[in-house]
């Protein structure tokens, strides 16, 4: 059984928490919750917008978790000076658009290649190991070559949103992604939209190395607890690696 990891997204941890405008519920709670039930890592998207995460949720993850912060962020100059001072382990470049309910869709690295190239060598400096949030499309994967980032995620939106034989089309688009990607050389993740009844195809995939999940294990906690809705994930994706 060849081993993935799960990074614990807790966006919507803080979604509940911005409704009301209280103290709580505590992300960094939730994070060491998360970790306790088999987290490999923990993810946070500090939205331009502030809408859930905020600021001090980064600084405090990256102070008191023990695995890894996976620190997802549009590629502007506000959110990068914020990534060299946090410096997390991972940087997500993703895209961001203020009016959307959550990301639409992956980077466009080919369509904006030096922006993307210089904001990857800029952590880099840092020590800080960037991944790249696109589309199953070589045209995007060549362009992460070109950018000079070691890892990119996958976006499985399209695949979470869709079913029957256009489900099994993009399934195929990301298997296609993945392996391409593996053979020149980049870390593949992936992530967006999985659940319970979607994940295990994703996760058979053997070049993926971590699945990203949020809304869904955050969604499943409200009945089950954190602790075994992370758990459960977890078993489901190594369940389908074996
Ligand atoms: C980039 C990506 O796929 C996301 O996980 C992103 O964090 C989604 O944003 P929301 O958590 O705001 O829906
Ligand atoms: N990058 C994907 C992620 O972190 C989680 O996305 P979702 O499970 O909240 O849709």
């Amino acid at each position: 059984m060849s081993s993935i990891y799960l990074g614990v997204n807790i966006d919507h941890v803080a979604t509940l928490r911005q409704a009301r405008g209280t103290n709580y519920p505590e992300p960094v709670h939730a994070a060491l919750v998360a970790e306790q039930a088999g987290a490999d890592g923990i993810t946070v998207h500090l939205r331009e917008d502030r809408r859930h995460i905020v600021d001090r949720d980064v600084y405090l993850l990256q102070q008191t978790i023990s695995t890894r912060l996976n620190f997802e962020m549009a590629v502007t100059e506000e959110m990068l000076a914020i990534a060299l001072e946090v410096q997390p382990h991972f940087c997500c470049l993703v895209p961001e658009k203020r009016e959307e309910l959550t990301t639409e869709g992956g980077l466009d690295v080919a369509g904006q290649l030096e922006k993307v190239q210089s904001a990857c060598a800029r952590l880099a400096e840092q020590g800080i190991l960037v991944s790249l949030f696109i589309d199953p499309d070589p045209v995007q994967i060549d362009a992460v070559l070109a950018a000079g980032a070691p890892y990119i995620e996958l976006h499985t939106g399209r695949y979470a949103e869709s079913d029957g034989e256009a489900q099994q089309q993009e399934l195929a688009r990301i298997q296609d992604a993945a392996r391409y990607a593996s053979s020149k050389g980049l870390v593949v993740n992936a992530g967006h939209g999985l659940h319970y009844h979607n994940v295990q195809p994703i996760a058979a995939i053997p070049e993926i190395y971590e699945l990203n999940i949020g809304h869904a294990i955050v969604a499943r906690a409200i009945f089950s607890g954190l602790h075994a809705a992370v758990a459960d994930m977890k078993q489901l994706m190594l369940d389908a690696r074996r």
